[in-house]
């Protein structure tokens, strides 16, 4: 569940060949994995056609004809923009002919029930070139199921462009690990369903996919003996006059995971709104950034509040307390970091990170891991970019992707509980990567367990209020 980018591969493909794992038998095992995996899918009556490009994917192409073939499939091998050019490939193609195989010619007029796209993968750049395109457009067009291998051809494998030719995949089987643009904009949304292709080699990016099995092993488990100032006591800094709701929003999500003591710093007439939603928190009405660290264990600011110079520079002197900060909403704005000890969290959704980088929304949707990425480390805090396929930057360059959540969660309010949640999990994990990762995750798992009983439509944020006490049991079981 591994991210790599096009460069990373290449990087891995030669160091492989020095350690004595050729490329040859890569492409064999990619061959083979895809094989496994589309087994299932295929009915033996059924057509298939492997369109196999000019570079290695098309060798994989070759490879999975082969045990298609060995096994009696209906299969046909075409190579629609001429004959492979790599050694690996022709060597493939060698060994296939060997075993009594044959090419077929490629026509318009060719009909199958499944087209394989061994066109193009992470050597691909774009656009793609007119006889590819017309290919690939003729794939669109043909009313077959998709299978892609690595990646759709007419997708950049890091970034989120897209050739307007592109392939619509129905699966996609990534090899070695995920290629940034399977969670990008709008190329994912060609991928179709992907799954990963162990090929034999160790895996060892720094960037992956955040698991149901990571989130169960992290969880903090019940310790017996403890208080409610166990976990230490919060800091909400939210809502005002005329968004009093957010701060309520937030107190659940904190509330309900797992916070031991939460003090909400609001105005007078705010907590009168927020009080009947969330008893159990206190309220701080002059709240003073000296000695925060004293009192507090962790503090999020943010969520319903107007950005102005007096926040800002509350928010300066917060950031010299040397206590783990979350930033929301309104306390999301440029400014310097310098040399800060205790952790910064920030939560920009992609119009907010937009403000923050100067960039346009569309580029920060088509480079949003490598963006969020860039800002962690020369900042030295963690990016939480939201939205599907939200991005957890770490500041030392590693991170994790959530495929977790709907768009049910695409209502106000949602993100504000998501602070709340953060601001819990801080206080109660080890691991404070762990505790953001997981804190995203649970936030997203509890809008899937909506949709399974009702509209997505009709979420509302705060039916975390009851969503999360079942979804906090389901993953510490
Ligand atoms: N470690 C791994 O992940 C392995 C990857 N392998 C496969 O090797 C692939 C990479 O192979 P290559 O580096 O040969 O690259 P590709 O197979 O992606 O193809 C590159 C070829 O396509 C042409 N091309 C690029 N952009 C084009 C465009 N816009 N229009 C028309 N033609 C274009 C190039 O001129 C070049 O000839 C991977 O995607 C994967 O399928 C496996 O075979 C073995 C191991
Ligand atoms: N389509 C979607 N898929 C997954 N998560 C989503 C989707 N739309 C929104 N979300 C999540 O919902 C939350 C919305 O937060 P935000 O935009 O800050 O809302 P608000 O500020 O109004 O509370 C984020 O956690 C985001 O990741
Ligand atoms: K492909």
């Amino acid at each position: 569940m591994h991210l790599y980018t096009s460069q990373q591969i290449k990087a891995i493909d030669k160091r492989a060949e020095q350690m004595g794992m050729s490329l040859f038998a890569l492409m064999e095992n990619a061959g083979n994995g895809i094989y496994r995996k589309l087994m299932p899918l295929l009915n033996k009556s059924e057509k298939v056609l492997i369109l196999a490009g000019k570079g290695n994917n098309g060798g994989d192409g070759i490879v999975l004809t082969r045990y298609l073939k060995n096994n009696g499939n209906h299969v046909k091998l075409v190579f629609p923009t001429g004959e492979p050019k790599t050694p690996t490939a022709l060597e493939h193609l060698a060994f296939y002919q060997a075993c009594g195989y044959e090419v077929s010619e490629f026509s318009f007029d060719l009909k199958a029930d499944w087209v394989i796209d061994a066109l193009l993968g992470v050597g691909s750049q774009l656009p793609l070139r007119e006889n590819l395109a017309q290919i690939t457009a003729w794939i669109n067009q043909s009313g077959a199921k998709v299978a892609a291998i690595d990646l759709p051809t007419g997708v950049s494998s890091d970034e989120g462009d897209i050739d307007e030719y592109a392939v619509q995949a129905d699966y996609t089987y990534a090899l070695h690990g995920f290629k940034p643009s399977a969670f990008l904009f709008p190329s994912s949304q060609n991928y179709g369903e992907v799954s990963v292709i162990d090929i034999g080699i160790r895996q060892d990016s720094g960037w992956r996919v955040w698991r149901d099995e990571d989130v169960r092993k992290t969880l903090p488990k019940p310790t017996g003996n403890t208080h409610k100032g166990t976990f230490g006591t919060n800091l909400l800094i939210a809502g005002s006059d005329e968004m009093p709701g957010s701060a309520a929003l937030a107190a659940i999500g904190a509330l309900r995971f797992g916070t031991g003591k939460l003090t909400i710093a609001t105005t007078k007439h705010a907590s009168t709104i927020i009080g009947p939603l969330a008893p159990e928190a206190t309220f701080s009405f002059d709240v003073k950034s000296a000695g925060i660290a004293d009192q507090y264990l962790s503090v999020a600011i943010g969520p319903g509040l107007n950005p102005d110079d007096e926040l800002e520079t509350f928010i300066k002197d917060l950031l010299d307390q040397p206590v783990a900060i979350i930033l929301d909403a309104g306390a999301l704005s440029q400014r310097k970091y310098n040399d800060r000890q205790a952790p910064v969290i920030i939560t920009p959704h992609p119009g907010e990170f937009s403000r923050l980088t100067g960039k346009r929304s569309v580029e920060i949707q088509k480079n949003r891991i490598s963006f969020a990425s860039q800002y962690a480390v020369e900042n030295g805090l963690m990016v939480v970019l939201k939205g599907k396929y939200t991005v957890i930057a770490y500041p030392d360059g590693t991170g994790v992707i959530n495929l977790t959540g709907n768009r049910a969660l695409s209502k106000g309010g949602t993100g504000d509980t998501l602070t709340g949640m953060l601001l819990a999990s801080i206080g109660t994990h080890q691991s404070i990567k762990a505790a953001v990762a997981n804190a995203v995750f649970i936030h997203g798992a509890c809008a899937n367990d909506w949709v399974k009983e009702n509209g997505d439509q009709a979420l509302s944020a705060h039916d975390f209020d009851r969503l999360l006490p079942k979804i906090c049991r389901h993953y510490s079981s």
